[in-house]
């Protein structure tokens, strides 16, 4: 099954389309990078993938058009982690992960049909909800600032706690908007490890239906985008420059092109710096 299937899209945020012509599939398992320079559209096509701005041309999440899925459904089969902005109100670190069950209650309840007894969470469902939140919270090292307020964290905890929330809306889909940014080389490296982890399992729909986990990442460090996607796609002014898997599309001259620098110059210096650490 494909996670996403994408034709002819384009959109933007007022007249002049800021993406255009973007069409791409991904199948369920893979993992997709999103690449290229500051400002070529990147996140604009991340935010179009969930419908939460508006666009032409057609995008379909496991099978279902996207224009005909209610905002609790999309929220049932993706999660998106966006870059970090202000926050302007103040819950706990455990309460602000804790909104990322929402949506699943949500949709088991419609599932269910909306009676009154349906409408009751039943202490299954709270056990497990309490074991999911407990599980993403430790993952992201925040168990021991649960119930530190939101508005009081580093820019680092902050995007830790958005991450945990996104986990623990148990989608099979999850979308990243350059998820290490803010956070210290530790947990980096241990945020890549869980992706690498999780994108090989497979997480239950609301419905039950069983799916790959999929992961559609915006990265600027060219290392970490290796590390953890088999499918890349770089996006040069809004259009797709290059598609397709890793080991196709990742060349010196793709990456030049997208950046407008010498990136394989510019990596081998790096290499050069760290392989004298001793
Ligand atoms: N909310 C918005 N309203 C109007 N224009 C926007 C908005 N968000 C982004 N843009 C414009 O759309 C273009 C693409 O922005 P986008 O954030 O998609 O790029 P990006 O590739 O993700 O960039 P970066 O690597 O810097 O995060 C930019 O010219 C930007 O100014």
């Amino acid at each position: 099954m494909k996670a996403i299937s994408v034709s002819n899209l384009s959109a933007g945020y007022g007249n002049d389309p800021v993406i255009s012509d973007i069409s791409f599939d991904l199948e369920c398992g893979h993992n997709l990078s999103i690449m290229g320079a500051n400002g070529s559209g990147k996140t604009t096509l991340l935010r179009s993938l969930t419908g939460l701005i508006g666009y032409k041309g057609n995008i379909s999440i496991l099978g279902q058009d996207l224009g005909s899925l209610k905002r609790r459904q999309i929220a049932g089969m993706m999660a998106m982690m966006s870059q970090l902005s202000p926050v302007y109100f103040s819950y706990s670190v455990r309460e602000t992960v804790e909104l990322g069950r929402y949506a699943r209650r949500d949709n088991e309840r419609h599932q269910k049909g909306a009676s009154f007894l349906n409408m009751q969470l039943s202490h299954q469902s709270l056990v497990h909800d309490r074991e999911v939140v407990d599980k993403c919270l430790e993952m992201t090292g925040l168990k021991d600032i649960e119930k530190k307020q939101i508005s009081a964290l580093s820019g680092g905890q902050l995007q830790r706690v958005f991450l945990a929330r996104c986990f623990a809306q148990e989608t099979p889909i999850i979308l990243l908007d350059e998820p290490t940014n803010h956070l210290d080389l530790k947990y980096q490296a241990e945020l890549m490890e869980h992706l690498e982890t999780w994108s090989k399992g497979e997480t239950a729909l609301y419905d039950g239906t069983v799916v790959p986990n999929t992961l559609i990442g915006v990265f600027h460090d060219i290392s970490l985008a290796v590390e953890v996607s088999s499918d890349m796609i770089f996006i040069k002014s809004g259009k797709v420059l290059c598609k397709g898997e890793k080991d196709k599309v990742l060349t010196a001259d793709v990456l030049e092109e997208a950046y407008g620098m010498d990136v394989a110059g510019y990596m081998n210096r790096q290499r050069r710096i760290w392989g004298t650490l001793t």
